[in-house]
This record gives structure tokens, sequence and C-alpha cells, in this order.
């Protein structure tokens, strides 16, 4: 199989906080991964693992303390601006109607409101905005204000997308439609994603490729590569392959775990 150009490179990353009090705690602990040109990666793993934080660092919000973050193999640790981010609790804000949220990168780029506007209406359709321009966000429905807030992260036109769990909010039948949309979305654009997710059948449905993650400090146990063929629809999480990846994934998580317990002073 041709494997695609590197496009981000996470490098032997550690990170650790200070809590006033308490001491310092690792979050991360080595991490180091890749995503490809147009590859869609996923990052699963349970809660307070690091996965947010190792999305803050590439997004240059906080420096890893020891190790490198590259994209297209120029280090960006600490640096902002070269990548497109979608954080956990990404809020519409309330007083912007729909289209007047969406443009913000737009404007922060230095595009002129008008043109901006103009920019942003074409592609409302595609994300399921159609005729919601000039709602504000109270008047979306969950998955709605989600695609939304998508656009506004597309909008910021840098090639690697960064997806922090975009869906976990949402029940479980618009999760579905958002799940078969962002599909159709990424097959139209081929954006390289790194996206976080708590659900293992959402991360087989999108991914190329996963990696999992230990609990904190974050450390990656294992990489799985998803062959199951494109275009793919929610249809698949019955398929026979499809549950036995699903298979392989909690077997390979649940020893994670036991061996991050066996290693517990
Ligand atoms: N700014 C901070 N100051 C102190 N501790 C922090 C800070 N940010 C994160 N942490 C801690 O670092 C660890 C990793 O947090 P992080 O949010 O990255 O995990 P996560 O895997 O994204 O969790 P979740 O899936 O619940 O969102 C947690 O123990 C968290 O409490």
């Amino acid at each position: 199989m041709c494997m695609p150009a590197v496009r981000l490179a996470v490098k032997a990353v550690s990170k650790s906080y200070d809590r006033p009090g308490r001491g310092k705690i690792l979050a991360l602990d080595r991490v180091s991964l890749t995503v490809g040109e147009g590859e869609f990666v996923s990052l699963i793993g349970p809660s307070g693992c690091g996965k947010s934080t190792l999305l803050e660092l590439v997004a240059g919000l906080a420096r890893p303390d020891q190790g490198d973050i590259l994209l297209q193999g120029r280090s960006v640790a600490g640096c902002r601006g070269h990548v497109s981010y979608m954080p956990q609790n990404d809020v519409l804000f309330p007083w912007r109607t729909v289209l007047d949220n969406v443009i913000l990168p737009l404007q922060l780029q230095g595009m002129a409101t008008k043109e901006a506007r103009q920019t942003a209406r074409q592609l409302l359709p595609l994300f399921g905005l159609a005729g919601f321009a000039d709602s504000y966000p109270h008047m979306l429905s969950g998955g709605m204000k989600q695609r939304a807030a998508f656009l506004r992260t597309y909008l910021c036109r840098q090639e690697l997308m960064l997806l922090d769990e975009p869906f976990g909010k949402l029940d479980a039948l618009t999760k579905i439609q958002m799940q078969e949309w962002l599909l159709d979305i990424w097959q139209r654009f081929q954006h390289s994603v790194l996206f976080v997710t708590h659900d293992i059948e959402e991360a087989i449905l999108l991914s190329d490729r996963i990696y999992l993650f230990s609990p904190r400090p974050g450390r990656i146990l294992a990489e799985l590569t998803v062959t199951l063929p494109r275009p793919r629809s929610p249809r698949l999480t019955t398929d026979r392959a499809f549950i036995k990846l699903k298979e392989t994934l909690y077997s390979r998580l649940q020893t994670g775990f036991l061996e991050q317990e066996g290693e517990a002073p």
C-alpha cells in the first residue's frame, strides 16, 4: 500500500501541568504519531488521558516540555495559526448570526466583511445550513450548531484539521447523521484530519488509522490501520469485518490498561 506524505509529525512529546499546591501531573508521556496528506487519523483513549492536551500542543496553544511538533518537516511547537482547530467546547457567539459566526476566521485573516460573507454564504448548503444564514445560534439544533462550528473551523483554511470530539454531546441518531455527513465532506475536500473521540465505532468508521492512548499519562498503546473500503456509511458498523476490527480495538485497549496497571508503583 502506498503511504501518503507526512503532513504532521509529533515526536516524543511530553507535557505536564502544574497544579497549585499539588505538584505536577504528567498528561502526555513521549507521544509520537503522524498524520499523512489527506489522511483521517483518530485518537481514542479514556477520559483524562491527554487527547485534548495533544491537540492544544499541535495547535500551538501550549508548548511541549519535551519533544517536537513538525508540520511538513518544520517545527511549529508553540506556534499558532498553522492548523484549523475545533476545540471540544467550540461555542458559537449567541449575539452573532450563523453567517457572522462562521466568517470570524476570514475576518481575522483580514478579509473584508462583505467578501467574507459572500465566501461563507456559498458554503452554507454544503454544511446543511441553507436558509439559516441570518438565524441566531439558539435557533439551531445541536447537529446544526456543530456543522456551523465545523464550517467556521473549515474557514480557517489550513490543510490540517484538528477536531476534538465534535459529536460527543449529540444524541445517537444525530451523531450517525453527522458521521455520514462528515464522511461525505471529508471525501470532497480530502483534508488531513486529526480527530479525537471516545467512541470505538466512530473511530473505525471514519479513520484510515487509529492511535490508542493509555490512561494518563497518555502513551500510545497501539496503532491500527483501517482498511475497510471507502466510501463508507454508518451501515458498515454491522459488517463482519467492522465487528472484527472492533473486537481487536477492545482487546488492545484492555490489554494496554492492564499492562499500565501492572506498571503502577
Ligand atoms: N490547564 C491544565 N492545568 C492542569 N491540569 C490540566 C490542564 N489541562 C489538562 N489537565 C489535566 O491533564 C490531563 C489530561 O487532560 P486532557 O483534557 O488532555 O484529557 P482528555 O483525554 O482530552 O480528556 P477528555 O476525553 O475527558 O476530554 C487530565 O488529568 C487533566 O485534568
